[in-house]
């Protein structure tokens, strides 16, 4: 999407992505990435999401990326914490340990020269509409090293085809996006039914949530 639409969102607090809990799939999936405390977590288009704190909990340090600076200061303010900031490479770096909060264009992050071991996308490809999707895939293949791993979620919905996130992204679209670079697991499908409110509103007739785990090769 065009930069500008997500700091409208922001701007506009337009952010019914934010979920005010620790997302369900992290908890009951994380043990699968097999992490060790101490390692870092690379966490894509993270807003300011409640699960950095949670991975925190867990004893990771973060590495999240966010256009918006205005998600950014809200997740430090939301926290009670001050962060240092400073320029590095095309970024704004927000730091307060353990959270390094790139604030830029993910797309640019393999200008910093660092690799992960670990990382999490929650709502993170969905919010990518399909042409963009390829060169996440493959930036993603880059920040990872061997071994490394990622916890994946996206959603599958047979909604209209909007111009807006959340795009669905189905299993046979991440195996296609991630499989030359990682191996994929499906490690579970939620079937929301009219617990979605797109599905009690008519608007679908199914929503599932799905939760992968990728080893890079
Ligand atoms: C759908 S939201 C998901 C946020 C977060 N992962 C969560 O679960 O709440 C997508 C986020 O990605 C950010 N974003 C979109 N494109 C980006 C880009 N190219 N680089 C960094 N952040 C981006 C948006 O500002 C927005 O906060």
């Amino acid at each position: 999407m065009d930069p500008q639409f997500w700091h409208q969102r922001w701007q506009t607090s337009r952010i019914g992505f934010h979920q005010g809990d620790i997302n369900t799939h992290l908890r009951a999936c994380w043990h699968h990435t097999e992490a060790r405390p101490g390692t870092e977590v690379l966490v894509p288009l993270c807003g300011k999401s409640r699960d950095m704190h949670w991975l925190a909990e867990q004893g990771h340090s973060v590495a999240g990326f966010e256009l918006s600076p205005l998600a950014i200061g809200d997740f430090f303010a939301e926290a009670g914490l001050a962060p240092l900031c400073q320029s590095e490479g095309p970024f704004v770096r927000w730091q307060r340990p353990p959270f390094n909060l790139y604030e830029g264009d993910f797309f640019r992050a393999d200008t910093l020269g660092r690799q992960f071991a670990l990382a999490y996308d929650r709502a993170a490809l969905i919010a990518l509409p399909p042409a963009m999707r390829p060169g996440y895939a493959a930036l993603l293949a880059a920040l990872m090293q061997a071994g490394g791993r990622m916890l994946l979620i996206t959603v599958n919905h047979d909604g209209p085809e909007e111009q807006a996130p959340p795009f669905a992204v189905d299993e046979t679209e991440v195996k296609a996006l991630f499989e030359p670079h990682f191996e994929v697991k499906l490690l579970q499908r939620i079937e929301e039914g009219r617990q979605n409110r797109r599905v009690a509103a008519g608007e679908c007739r199914f929503f599932d949530e799905l939760c992968f785990v990728l080893k890079r090769y």
